[in-house]
């Protein structure tokens, strides 16, 4: 593993600040309970406390782009300037874009996330498998060259996601299991490139014995898993686990000190949970 590499970053930062990945997802609710209009503007201001409540604080933050993205230009702007505000605070941003497109276009999604000197680049984005694992081949080149990650989605916290990620695949392991298996091939360079998307909301049934990268998930706290459940569902595949919550710590909001006591509660009881 290079120092460069994603995985070697992203250990130091987990090692450094615990492994809690907190969201920004200003969903109008919580702009209309900190008092904040549904505008971009809105959520310039949410975005603004998030970043001052846990830049440099937590290891990890995901924005969410839908909900930026809801604001056109204007949102993207705010993304745009929330990204590089938390990375130049030393926390890694993983956006969330779950994107995912055939090969051609799949370079322009990488280039936008993760290339050098791009407006949006972030230290990892959330893809899609679902047009073929190696439809995603650009971006996995394009992270390994930036030391930037990927995360896959393989099994999601959601309850719709089964039926599609648990049928059986033609050569037999389940749509879900062929993405993992995909994954470890992917990271025996060692750099760790290739994260995976594990909700935490129930058990996976994965083997998840040889993969070493980054498991992002979500989950926790408003859809219903706790860290017990985190404890038990990856039980023998926790070094390199984050759990993501975000409305459970975004409610604490609006005022910084409070939203920054909330997240760094939810950590130190990850980081005692997982212990
Ligand atoms: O890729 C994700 O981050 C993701 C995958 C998944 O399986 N489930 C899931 O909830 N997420 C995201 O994780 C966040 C969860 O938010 P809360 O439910 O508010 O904690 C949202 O931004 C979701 O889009």
């Amino acid at each position: 593993m290079t120092e460069h590499s994603w995985g070697h970053r992203l250990r130091t930062a987990v090692r450094n600040r615990g492994r809690l990945c907190v969201g920004i997802d200003p969903h109008p609710p919580l702009l209309d309970a900190w008092g904040l209009p549904r505008t971009a503007d809105g959520v310039a201001r949410f975005s603004d406390i998030c970043v001052e409540a846990f830049g440099g604080e937590v290891a990890v933050v995901k924005p969410q782009v839908a909900f930026f993205e809801a604001y056109g230009s204007a949102g993207f702007a705010v993304l745009e300037r929330t990204v590089a505000a938390l990375r130049e605070a030393g926390t890694l941003v993983v956006s969330d874009a779950k994107r995912g497109d055939i090969g051609s276009t799949m370079s322009a999604y990488a280039q936008a996330w993760l290339g050098d000197g791009s407006p949006l680049v972030s230290d990892a984005v959330t893809v899609s498998p679902y047009l073929g694992f190696g439809a995603l081949d650009p971006a996995v080149t394009l992270a390994g060259e930036t030391g930037r990650g990927l995360f896959v989605l393989a099994r999601t916290s959601n309850p719709e996601g089964g039926g599609l990620q648990q049928s059986l695949t033609a050569g037999g392991p389940s749509v879900a299991q062929s993405i993992v298996d995909a994954a470890v091939a992917q990271n025996r360079d060692g750099n760790d490139t290739i994260g995976l998307v594990v909700g935490a909301t129930r058990g996976h049934g994965l083997d998840l014995s040889e993969f070493t990268g980054p498991i992002l998930a979500p989950g926790l706290g408003a859809q219903g898993a706790t860290v017990r459940d985190l404890a038990d569902i990856f039980e023998g595949s926790r070094e390199l686990l984050l759990p993501n919550t975000s409305r459970d710590v975004l409610k604490a909001g609006p005022t910084v000190s409070a939203l920054r006591a909330a997240a760094l509660r939810v950590r130190d009881e990850v980081e005692t949970g997982l212990a």
